[in-house]
């Protein structure tokens, strides 16, 4: 859906080669830790490279209502922090539109101070589960009062005596992770979240570039994170990395469409992130890592991807998927590209993202003629092999922009054109990505597209 509200049907088709250099915007989840931090810290923080898509926009506004200055100037983003307990109470609701780490990041951030806050969303947004941090926050002394089922909209009351808490967190989550540390910031003492499989470890990077005492240990239980309380936050120029999960779509749309190459560059490659590329390579993707180096701290290269003709179905690990979870739809539509079965087991988190990714991925691929099985925690693709895929299906996107790019991935090698009911929740994560696709040659039109 757009700003406005309007469903945007769009319609991909089969066209010539993708040729050239796709530059993707930059990583949702460096942007949105930005922006909170910078409103965390003493002082300004200048972010450039910040995503402008509108789930990070919304999370500009919000530090906003709780006491920051966020403004752009140039292309600069420039935060004017309330230091550490400095949130102030918000005269009126928090919407946080479509973003789950948005809402999510903000409730720890601001539930160890003496405020309320009431947290809306988009109607996707509502419907997402709030327990898995209300519950730790509850922990603290915050208090939630949301509607049934810990959906939004909710209010937090924030703790008046905040403690520190020792939480081992029941799903594989860098959102409730984050929240939970967000929340020890305000508490005197140590936090401390364990988590038994590693998630993205962007908060606790840039806590500690923050100036925060922030350490990780890997032990028999999991991987330990310790935070200590109340640290005076310091001001930094944060360069945001570009984003593997939007580069994933010109990278697996070169992978399925014949003739082509395509340059990515600059894509962060944190190990907690950049478990896509690998499985691509495991798939016999012809994906190459060039010019490898580091860049603040994090691993950075340029992918070339080409048209790979004899990509095949594998078994995804499942030890792998925290590191490629918001990457399971576009890797759906290259296994139905692929030969034989691609199985991805243990990736129940899928059912409460934006949509519910497994049943919408499902429900469209079955439409385009791909057979899909699938289980509470699993789905398997039967690959229809190199240009087999029918595609012809109109699909509903469900305000999921993954979804909604996936499709118009497999429409541009699939038989017939793919069509979506709504194409408007792209502008969350990629807003520059119809331009960046038909910049490569893609063929993709606004509005449907008659299909046989
Ligand atoms: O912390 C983050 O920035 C994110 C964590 C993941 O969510 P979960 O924590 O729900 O797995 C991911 O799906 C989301 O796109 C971004
Ligand atoms: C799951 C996602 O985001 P969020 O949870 O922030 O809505 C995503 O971007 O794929």
């Amino acid at each position: 859906m757009s700003a406005h509200g309007t469903p945007i049907p769009m319609s991909s088709e089969r066209g010539g080669p993708l040729k050239g250099e796709a530059h993707v915007p930059g990583d949702k989840s460096i942007s949105h830790r930005s922006l909170i931090l910078g409103a965390l810290s003493v002082g300004e923080t200048k972010v450039t490279g910040l995503l402008e898509g509108q789930d990070v926009l919304d999370t500009g506004k919000a530090m906003r209502a709780f006491g920051a200055e966020v403004e752009k100037r140039g292309e600069t983003w420039h935060v004017h922090g309330v230091g550490v307990g400095g949130f102030s109470e918000p005269d009126n609701v928090i919407d946080c539109g479509n973003a789950g780490t948005g809402v999510r990041l903000i409730m720890g951030a601001m539930a160890t101070s003496p405020i309320a806050a009431t947290f809306t969303g988009d109607a996707s947004l509502n419907k997402r589960p709030m327990a898995r941090v209300t519950d730790p926050l509850a922990l603290f002394g915050a208090r939630a009062y949301g509607r049934s089922g810990g959906r939004l909209p909710m209010t937090i009351l924030g703790a008046t005596s905040p403690v520190p808490v020792r939480y081992a967190t029941p799903m594989p989550s860098a959102q409730v992770k984050s929240a939970v540390l967000l929340a020890g910031l305000n508490a005197p003492g140590e936090t401390v979240v364990i988590e038994r499989e590693a998630t993205r470890d962007h908060s606790e990077r840039m806590l500690t570039g923050f100036g925060a005492s922030v350490t990780t240990e890997d032990t028999p239980e999991g991987r330990v994170i310790t935070l200590v309380g109340r640290p005076e936050l310091k001001p930094q120029t944060i360069v945001v990395p570009r984003d593997p999960s939007s580069a994933a779509f010109p990278v697996c749309a070169a992978l399925i469409v014949e003739g082509s190459d395509v340059l990515v560059p600059n894509i962060g490659l944190n190990p907690t992130r950049a478990g896509l590329f690998f499985t691509l390579q495991d798939m016999g993707a012809d994906l190459t890592f060039e010019n490898m180096r580091e860049e603040g701290g994090e691993p950075v290269a340029d992918l070339r991807a080409r048209f790979s003709p004899n990509l095949k179905g594998i078994e995804v690990p499942p030890e792998r998927a925290a590191s490629m979870i918001d990457e399971y739809p576009v890797l759906s539509v290259v296994a139905a590209c692929a030969e034989g079965i691609t199985h991805m087991p243990g990736v129940k988190e899928l059912r409460v993202k934006e949509s519910d990714r497994i049943d919408a991925m499902a429900t469209g691929l079955r439409a385009a003629g791909v057979a899909v099985d699938e289980g509470e925690d699993w789905w398997t693709v039967h690959g229809c092999g190199r240009g087999a895929v029918p595609g012809g299906a109109t699909v509903k996107t469900h305000l999921d922009h993954r979804i909604a790019m996936s499709f118009l991935v497999l429409g541009m090698a699939s038989k017939a054109p793919m069509t979506l009911d709504d194409g408007g929740a792209i502008a969350t994560s990629f807003p520059i990505f119809e331009g960046l696709m038909t910049g490569l040659g893609a063929r993709i039109t606004r509005g449907a597209t008659e299909t046989a």
